[in-house]
């Protein structure tokens, strides 16, 4: 509890993501409480102690409750912001008037909010003021988490003292947190992997082989540098877990929702998966966005931008192919 009375650590979205990190923050023995919109999700938690929709399997540790109501969650000594990049702001609008004066606001979304640009953290800003932003990114698949499987991310804070407690608070014994003070690098890292795994996706799905697959997500790689570098990243952080990382996590794997898109594309399933209510891939989300960004600052990302031009239908599969192995040599 918080000298507030409120939750140690309070979770805003309760899907995989938002869920696992509630278990993994109550097995640090926190008493944490996951706000969902979805009364039939809070009532699972509570009731049941599963999330069956979100995470299958998955049993609710004792120091996790859920409600419905944001002004209980905005009690929380540390706030993670767990849903979706695209619906950040919103929820950061809703909790402004309910958040204390200097709340730790971690951003645990991968992306780039579409028509404005902003990073995660700039949203938080703009949306939350009476927040603090933090945002914690790296390779973490939910149900590895969730299964006490180990693995380390990266959290980061403009203040290191603060980025360095949330990294003590969340920590467990198979959730390692690194922190920082680069929040562009971290929550840049998180942004383009997902575009990139769906391009990891593809070269799998049309069975190009590994060598294609390396050469993929090594030239991936380098644009990441690029864009980051650009935008004021340490290249440090982003060779480190929240770049890197997470891209060789999300480029090698089916697990990643960004990847079994790009899977699926590759195999030659249509546009139309990206329709309706499948899995979150937010790559598909970020690619747009990503590349108009990286054309504001004249970079070049051939691989983000062939994906943009496929998932706008601008481009087919095998087109983006032979367009990538045709552009001219340069330089490595
Ligand atoms: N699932 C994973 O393994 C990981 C996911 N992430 C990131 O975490 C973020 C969330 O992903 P998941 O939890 O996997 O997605 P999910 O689809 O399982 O859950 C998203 C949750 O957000 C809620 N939500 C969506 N819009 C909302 C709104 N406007 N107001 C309130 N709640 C809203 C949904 O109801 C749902 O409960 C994404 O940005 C993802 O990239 C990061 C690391 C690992
Ligand atoms: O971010 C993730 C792992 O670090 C989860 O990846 P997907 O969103 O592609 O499933």
């Amino acid at each position: 509890m918080t000298s507030t009375g409120g939750p140690a650590v309070s979770v805003l979205g309760g899907g995989a993501w938002g869920t696992a990190l509630a278990n993994a923050a109550a097995r640090g023995g926190h008493r944490t409480l996951i706000w969902s919109r979805d009364p039939a999700v809070v009532d699972e938690i509570n009731r049941k102690r599963s999330n069956e929709r979100h995470l299958p399997g998955c049993r609710i540790q004792d120091g996790v409750m859920a409600t419905a109501a944001l002004s209980d969650a905005a009690l929380g000594g540390i706030v993670l912001a767990v849903v979706p990049a695209q619906s950040l702001r919103r929820v950061a609008e809703q909790i402004q008037p309910l958040i204390a004066r200097g709340t730790p606001l971690v951003v645990c979304a991968k992306g780039i909010e579409r028509g404005t640009g902003r990073f995660m953290t700039e949203v938080v800003a703009e949306a939350a003021p009476n927040a603090v932003p933090a945002i914690l990114s790296g390779p973490s698949f939910a149900a590895d988490v969730e299964k006490g499987l180990p693995t380390a991310v990266t959290v980061a804070a403009a203040d290191e003292a603060l980025a360095r407690q949330i990294a003590e608070k969340l920590g467990t014994p198979t959730f390692r947190l690194y922190h920082s003070t680069d929040m562009r690098g971290v929550e840049i890292g998180g942004a383009a992997k997902n575009v990139l795994a769906i391009a990891a996706g593809i070269v799998a799905g049309r069975r190009l082989g590994a060598s294609a697959s390396a050469a993929i997500a090594a030239r991936g790689f380098a644009e990441l540098m690029r864009f980051g570098r650009a935008f004021g990243a340490n290249p440090e952080t982003l060779m480190g877990l929240s770049g890197l990382g997470d891209l060789i996590l999300s480029c090698s794997s089916s697990q990643s929702r960004n990847f079994a898109l790009g899977l699926a594309l590759g195999e030659g399933k249509g546009l139309d998966l990206l329709s309706g209510k499948g899995a979150l891939a937010e790559g598909a989300l970020t690619a747009e966005i990503l590349v108009e960004k990286a054309r504001s600052k004249g970079i070049t990302m051939p691989i983000a931008e062939a994906i943009d031009a496929v998932l706008g239908g601008l481009i087919d599969v095998n087109q983006a192919i032979a367009q990538l192995m045709a552009r001219p040599q340069r330089a490595e």
